[in-house]
């Protein structure tokens, strides 16, 4: 096979593997160069991609090249990330099981184009029906949108991403592409208010301004030249971009029309960027007392009204605060619409391939808490290819008894630890110094450093660096040893955006926006939640943790992009450059271990399966064991003893069901091994996860034990989390269950709704009031209701209220009309109309009558009335619609209802019941609010 491989590869080897010179790494340089010279730019290493940077449209992307590509055994066809994405496909469509393929390399190397290139393999060369095609299409155009939104022009790369993505593509069983999930990770918020020298904000800002029609631009209130825009202009090279925006405005805006994003989406979308531009441009001036005055106040009538006594410098770090929030969390909106755009819905079992597209390793003249948090995320990567390569094939050499000459590694655990060990690494020191008392600095958390890891032998400071070191580092900065090289940071604002904090006022005046997304992003909840949100270091730290976990327990392919030169210039191939990234992305110890291994390893099954017509014996069909068939076909074609080696596997196989022998033994310590170390990635995450991974036969009853263990730990674990409130919440819900289980339209899309106990209050009226205001306001008087356990707190508030917001008008009206202890039932229509009556005693029935009441948490306000009064068995559920007068059909009867039921009587005889549209006619009719108060009615 190696030799028709030379033979056909002209230019150095196709494969380094089967360099003389495997240990050598000039002679790796020389076999890259030349090759990378004749524009051949992928290389393998068995398995493992290894891709350099044209910077040239080579004309090898096109859909001849994709279906040359297409179920074509690995080795048979030249190097190309086509191989790699197909054979990802192959297997994990005949093993049905998930693949994930990590693509790395510095910034600018090229994984964003390798990533989009594997998108586009899977587009065109996967069966695809018709109806799937939007899923298709919604895949590849989720791409430019993200691009906009998270990409940016900085030195080393004109549409550098400067956010991490992982996108899974699911494949229903036929390997047809049906839907997708993308998770993002860290997007460097500080961009949007400060770019250094040479680079620019994100992409959209000057695609807006350069592509938007003049009369939007207009309804924003923006000028199409972007060094109008504070956060736009400060490297003075915003127009010089080499990037098209105008061209890309065109490609988002169609791409938007495709993933399902509404007119209303859009609109309100864009006036979030539009206002984080005016955003920028606000000034401030300082007053006699300090506080930071607004003086020319044009840019604050496309935001918001904001008043705060600040100092002039807290007003800018609260202006750019906000900003960076904003867009940070309109980032995060935009990346789950698109996710929902791309959910599949059919719930079958999906196979998955998993495209990992991360911020490389990156070393500036000046690194800040980003490069940490983006190097840390490197060596976190770094981890998993030792542990899935260069760790797991030597300890497979050994399980399979095949000779093995062990190779040295670095293995950067020791740095990955010195960064997230808990208590004791730079991350939990940092969020120490953000959450303790007293004036915590960034000096002061250097200082934290130097005392708490500064004998780390990956870490160093000025003043730990002998007197050579000194002068290289900083006062207020710390190096670190990565595996890939050092890299020094100054501590400069870790403090800040670890905390990343916004100023209360600035949240509240963002959760009652009218702008519906930054309603979505900025919940009223988070205001009374007082515990304090994790750091984003922790967070940061959280989220790589959970990928890791996806990534273990699927298996891999691996791309290693290498930038070939800084200047972007095609043909340039700088050694110096090039030995860097292949000395700190491993590929001499992986080449190493490759080499001392074989190149090739399939299982017994699988390799006769392919090769068996090179043999008379094993073709058509093998009838013993498929090892033995194996060491018959190889003999045959007449490979040396030294080239090939048989695995232990397969006797022990045979055996695997008889009882424990020397025959068996070894296999069964290794299924046994295997069983428990794949266990501990498919442990249930929660008491509701039912899920456990099929035990092989040996291992049922131990299965069994393990899982009983499991289960109790998971609902101990739960116990112990489970608070008073929540108690008393699943105790509403089992009563709600017995009250409209099987009864009640919605009752099930209702379970996973929490309750709360405040749901008639400021907070919960405030926004649904703005949500449905329009331009026709009212002043109204009204008294409001809180609910709690301790029973109703009138209140009264001056609300702004529509004729819309009727409903909470109503709603208002129970405390008017009735006392708790007249309360005698509640009935519900079956029905999702969200409409309730409260029947009440006689006598009261006389002076009120019951109340109808439209609302949106029908089943929690029916549960807990009917807890409240103890009289869960008065609760009715009544079949069909609310009928008034009779209801011979069934439908609810509310002949009962007194003064309030003027409208009953307007609306005589059988005709359906509506409550907001009576209130509002009523209401036109009168003219005025008062119409639809109760004293009116009655
Ligand atoms: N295979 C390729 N063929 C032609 N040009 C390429 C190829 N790969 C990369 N390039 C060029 O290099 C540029 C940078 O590549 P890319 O954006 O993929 O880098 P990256 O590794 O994702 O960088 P970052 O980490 O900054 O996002 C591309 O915009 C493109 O011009």
């Amino acid at each position: 096979m190696e030799g028709t491989l030379t033979a056909r590869d002209k230019v150095g080897v196709q494969d380094f593997v089967l360099l003389d010179a495997h240990t050598s790494e000039s002679a790796f340089m020389d076999n890259l160069r030349k090759r990378f010279s004749e524009n051949l730019i992928y290389t393998y290493i068995g398995t493992l991609l290894v891709s350099v940077n044209p910077y040239q449209e080579l004309g090898i992307y096109t859909m001849r090249q994709m279906e040359l590509y297409q179920g074509v055994n690995f080795f048979e066809l030249p190097p190309h990330v086509y191989a790699i994405a197909d054979n990802a496909y192959r297997m994990m469509c005949s093993e049905l099981n998930n693949h994930f393929i990590l693509i790395s390399g510095e910034s600018g190397a090229g994984k964003t184009e390798a990533s989009k290139k594997i998108l586009q393999y899977f587009a065109v060369t996967c069966p695809m029906t018709e109806s799937l095609q939007i899923a298709r299409d919604r895949l590849l155009l989720s791409n430019p949108v993200l691009e906009a939104f998270g990409n940016a022009r900085t030195p080393r790369n004109d549409n550098s991403s400067r956010f991490g993505k992982y996108m899974d593509i699911q494949f229903d069983f036929q390997g047809v592409p049906v839907g997708g999930h993308i998770i993002s990770y860290l997007i460097e918020k500080s961009r949007v208010v400060h770019q250094n020298q040479g680079e620019r904000n994100f992409h959209i800002f000057y695609q807006l301004l350069a592509g938007s029609e003049a009369d939007h631009l207009a309804y924003l209130g923006l000028e199409r030249d972007p060094q109008l825009y504070k956060y736009l202009s400060q490297d003075h090279c915003a127009k010089e971009s080499s990037v098209n925006d105008k061209n890309d405005w065109k490609t988002v805006s169609d791409a938007f029309s495709v993933i399902d994003f509404t007119e209303a989406d859009l609109q309100n979308l864009f006036g979030i960027i539009a206002s984080v531009l005016h955003l920028g441009n606000i000034r401030f001036q300082e007053d006699d007392q300090g506080c930071a005055t607004i003086p020319d106040t044009h840019e604050i009538k496309w935001i918001a009204k904001v008043v705060c006594p600040l100092t002039l410098e807290l007003s800018v770090y609260a202006r750019d605060a906000m900003a960076k929030a904003v867009y940070g969390r309109t980032f995060t909106w935009l990346v789950n619409k698109i996710n929902s755009s791309l959910v599949n819905k059919d719930f079958t079992q999906k196979t998955v391939i998993g495209l990992l597209d991360i911020y490389g390793f990156e070393v500036f003249d000046k690194n800040g808490f980003e490069q940490f948090c983006i190097n840390y995320c490197n060596e976190k990567l770094q981890q998993l290819l030792i542990e899935r390569t260069l760790k797991a094939e030597q300890a497979e050499y050994e399980t399979e008894g095949i000779e093995w000459e062990p190779i040295q590694y670095f293995n950067n655990k020791i740095i990955c630890d010195l960064v997230e060990e808990r208590h004791k690494g730079i991350i939990s020191i940092l969020d120490e110094e953000c959450i303790r008392p007293g004036p915590a600095t960034d000096l002061s958390f250097l200082e934290k450093l130097e005392e708490k890891v500064g004998k780390h032998a990956h870490f160093q400071t000025r003043k730990l660096a002998g007197p050579k070191g000194q002068k290289r580092i900083g006062w207020m900065e710390f190096r670190l040893f990565h595996y890939a090289g050092e890299v020094t940071y100054c501590t400069k604002g870790f403090l800040e955006k670890n905390n990343d904090l916004l100023y209360r006022h600035l949240k509240e005046a963002l959760c009652g926006c009218q702008n519906s997304i930054l309603r979505e992003c900025f919940l009223a909840a988070e205001l009374e939640n007082h515990r304090r949100p994790p750091t984003v270091g922790t967070q940061f730290k959280n989220s790589l943790s959970s990928l890791l976990e996806i990534l273990i327990s699927k298996e891999p392919s691996y791309i290693r992009c290498i930038k070939p030169n800084d200047r972007k210039e095609p043909s340039e191939f700088d050694d110096f450059l090039v030995r860097h990234q292949i000395k700190y992305l491993g590929l001499m110890e992986h080449l190493r271990v490759r080499r001392a291994g074989f190149a090739y390893q399939r299982k017994y099954e699988h390799f006769l399966q392919r090769y068996k017509s090179l043999c008379p014996d094993t073709w058509p069909h093998w009838p013993g064991p498929p090892g033995e068939g194996v060491e018959r076909l190889i003999k045959y074609i007449g490979y040396k003893p030294e080239e090939y080696k048989l695995g232990k596997f397969i006797n022990g196989f045979i055996n695997r069901h008889q009882p424990l022998s020397p025959n068996n033994e070894e296999f069964l310590v290794f299924v046994r091994k295997n069983y428990i170390l794949n266990l501990r990635y498919h442990i249930p995450k929660n008491v509701l996860d039912k899920s456990w991974l099929q035990p092989p036969g040996i291992l049922e009853n131990a299965s069994d034990l393990l899982r009983k263990m499991c289960t109790r730990n998971l609902v101990r674990k739960y116990c112990c989390g489970v608070t008073a409130e929540w108690t008393a919440m699943m105790q509403q819900k089992v009563v709600a269950s017995e009250i409209f289980r099987g009864k009640k339209e919605g009752y099930a899309e209702s379970l996973n709704q929490p309750f709360v106990n405040t749901r008639i209050d400021e907070g919960d009226i405030n926004p649904k009031v703005l949500q449905l205001m329009d331009s026709e306001k009212i002043q109204y008087s009204v008294p409001v209701i809180k609910y709690d356990r301790k029973g109703f707190k009138p209140r009264q508030r001056q609300l702004i209220l529509t004729q819309k917001a009727a409903y909470v008008v109503e709603l208002a009206k129970i405390k008017q009309k009735i006392e708790y202890s007249a309360l005698k039932g509640v009935s519900t229509s079956s029905l999702s109309d969200g409409i309730l009556v409260i029947h009440v005693s006689p006598e009261n029935k006389k002076k009120k009558g019951d109340a109808i009441l439209l609302c949106e948490h029908v089943f929690e306000v029916v549960t807990k009335l009917a807890m409240l009064v103890k009289k869960e068995n008065l609760v009715n559920v009544v079949q069909g619609r609310c009928r008034c007068g009779g209801s011979p059909d069934g439908g609810m009867h509310l002949s009962s209802i007194n003064p309030v039921s003027v409208q009953l009587r307007q609306a005589p005889g059988k005709q359906e019941f509506d409550p907001v549209s009576y209130v509002c006619k009523k209401k036109h009719a009168s003219g005025s609010s008062e119409s639809i108060t109760s004293e009116d009615t009655e």
